[in-house]
């Protein structure tokens, strides 16, 4: 038999003007009634009428007050706030329209570096920029068949080209490989031959072979914006030796900021969850590296329920057989899109074949996938050619998949930062759906933690996370590694009376 606790999601009523945000009870993104967008260029306007975005959130105005060209100096900034919240916009269009507002546009170099974890968030963040500059003619390169093809869907009209994109392709090991691309970076002002791309989208082990060389430091030079976007995965794990690459590179030109009249470099990280557990966390990094970086924070950051969920159901089911049945009994009542986590990609081939063989029609996404099967499996799922996406983690992180109606964690993803992410898949740009979640009796401790914080504002609290103080508790469950582990440990031990 099933435990079935279902927890109704409170939407958060905020008090604090400037950081109060975007989540209601309305089907909509709560937006502001000072609409910046007006006073956006014609074709931004265009471009954001084409993604069905009519008005700006109080984050997304505020996040664009810290990056617009104003003539103040700009500081660097760490963007938060929850998922599908729309913090993509919230950098990209002021740095858009400092581009296009530009009196003497850099036509020679890149001004504008974003970096994110993977080829999908990179395709992804191509369509968006691609749309809101009206014409597939402005990306350069790195552009595939299956993002032209969905441009072509998003019914933009054709304009005069503006400003151009570029996405770094992987695999640029030596001078040689890189050399057709650098002119595209930064070409000699006589050199009509190539295009040059004004915002350069890359991933860490794209960027940071090109950044960290010497000889290329003339291309970080007219970079006056840097993003990194999902900020606490690229400054974590396998990211960080190319991170502290990258910002390596940077940091050789901010010396010559000034003296040598190179303007400087606004930084800004952006993400859902910015873990502030401990001296090693991600939040202690940035204080380290960028002391003086501003915080712009979204209401219901870190908060256990995000403000697109109705609901979240949390069934305490051990044995496989009985959750998969369970979860092809909801998949065949309802028929919602659906997108289904489990732990590893022998877990998506499995469920996938047992949902198949049970008439559910699935698909699979893990990283085990060739690279074209898996971006055709979230194309089917995009487009409605599969009411069910099986997934690992690799999807649980950035995609922005119109429509999702519910995410089941079929196997449940044993860390909070995971758990937020995946559930943050549903209920995106103001739109609403449901998670549910299935987990071990093994795992009941960890999960009346995350159950406990769901009345609480913030999931992430400050204390003393090696302590045993109650404060530290939940950060102890936030750490992505040993939080977790440590947790269930003491439980164990409590559970003996030790
Ligand atoms: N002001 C707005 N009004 C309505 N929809 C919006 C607005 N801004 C963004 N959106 C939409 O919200 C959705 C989510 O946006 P986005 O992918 O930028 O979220 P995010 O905050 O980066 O989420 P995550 O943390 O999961 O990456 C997108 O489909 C986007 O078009």
């Amino acid at each position: 038999m099933f435990t079935r606790i279902a927890s109704k999601c409170k939407t958060s009523s905020t008090s604090s003007s400037l950081l109060s945000s975007q989540f209601g009870s309305s089907s909509r993104l709560r937006s502001t009634s000072a609409n910046f967008f007006e006073d956006l260029d014609p074709l931004l306007q265009r471009g954001l009428a084409a993604l069905s975005v009519s008005s700006p959130t109080s984050f997304q105005t505020t996040a664009f007050s810290k990056i617009a060209n104003t003539g103040e100096e700009k500081s660097d900034l760490v963007l938060s706030s929850e998922t599908g919240s729309g913090k993509t916009l919230s950098y990209l269009l002021p740095i858009l329209q400092n581009l296009l507002a530009a009196k003497t546009p850099s036509k020679y170099k890149t001004s504008t570096m974003i970096v994110v974890p993977n080829k999908e968030l990179s395709q992804q963040l191509l369509h968006v920029i691609t749309v809101l500059s009206g014409t597939w003619e402005s990306v350069v390169w790195g552009g595939s068949d299956e993002t032209r093809e969905l441009f072509e869907k998003s019914g933009v009209e054709a304009s005069e080209r503006s400003f151009t994109v570029g996405v770094l392709p992987g695999g640029l090991n030596s001078v040689t490989d890189f050399r057709p691309f650098r002119s595209a970076l930064s070409r000699p002002p006589e050199d009509f031959s190539t295009d040059h791309a004004d915002v350069l989208i890359a991933t860490p082990s794209t960027l940071s072979p090109v950044v960290l060389d010497i000889a290329n430091l003339d291309l970080c030079l007219g970079v006056n914006t840097l993003v990194f976007d999902e900020c606490d995965l690229l400054l974590d794990g396998g990211y960080l030796n190319n991170m502290r690459d990258i910002l390596l590179g940077f940091r050789r030109k901010r010396k010559m900021s000034g003296d040598w009249g190179v303007a400087g470099t606004q930084t800004i990280f952006c993400g859902a969850t910015v873990p502030d557990y401990g001296k090693k966390s991600v939040d202690e990094f940035i204080k380290r590296a960028f002391p003086e970086a501003e915080r712009v924070e979204g209401s219901n950051v870190h908060a256990a329920l995000h403000s697109g969920l109705t609901s979240i159901e949390w069934i305490e089911e051990d044995r496989d057989a009985n959750r998969l049945n369970a979860v092809c009994d909801m998949l065949t009542e309802d028929e919602k899109k659906t997108l289904l986590f489990c732990n590893s990609g022998d877990a998506v081939d499995n469920v996938v074949e047992a949902l198949e063989s049970k008439g559910v029609r699935a698909l699979a996404y893990h990283a085990k996938l060739r690279g074209a099967e898996r971006f055709q499996n979230l194309q089917q799922f995009r487009e409605e050619g599969s009411p069910v996406l099986v997934a690992t983690d690799a999807a649980a992180r950035g995609l922005d998949i119109p429509g999702v109606e519910r995410v089941i964690q079929l196997q449940w993803a044993g860390n909070v930062v995971a758990h937020l992410h995946r559930i943050g898949r549903v209920g995106r740009g103001g739109s609403k759906g449901n998670a549910v979640v299935f987990y071990g009796s093994s795992e009941a401790d960890l999960v009346q933690i995350i159950r406990d914080a769901e009345g609480q504002k913030r999931l992430v609290v400050e204390g003393d996370v090696d302590g045993d103080d109650e404060d530290g508790k939940v950060n102890q469950a936030f750490s992505r590694k040993r939080g977790f582990r440590k947790k269930k440990k003491k439980s164990a031990k409590e559970a003996r009376g030790e």
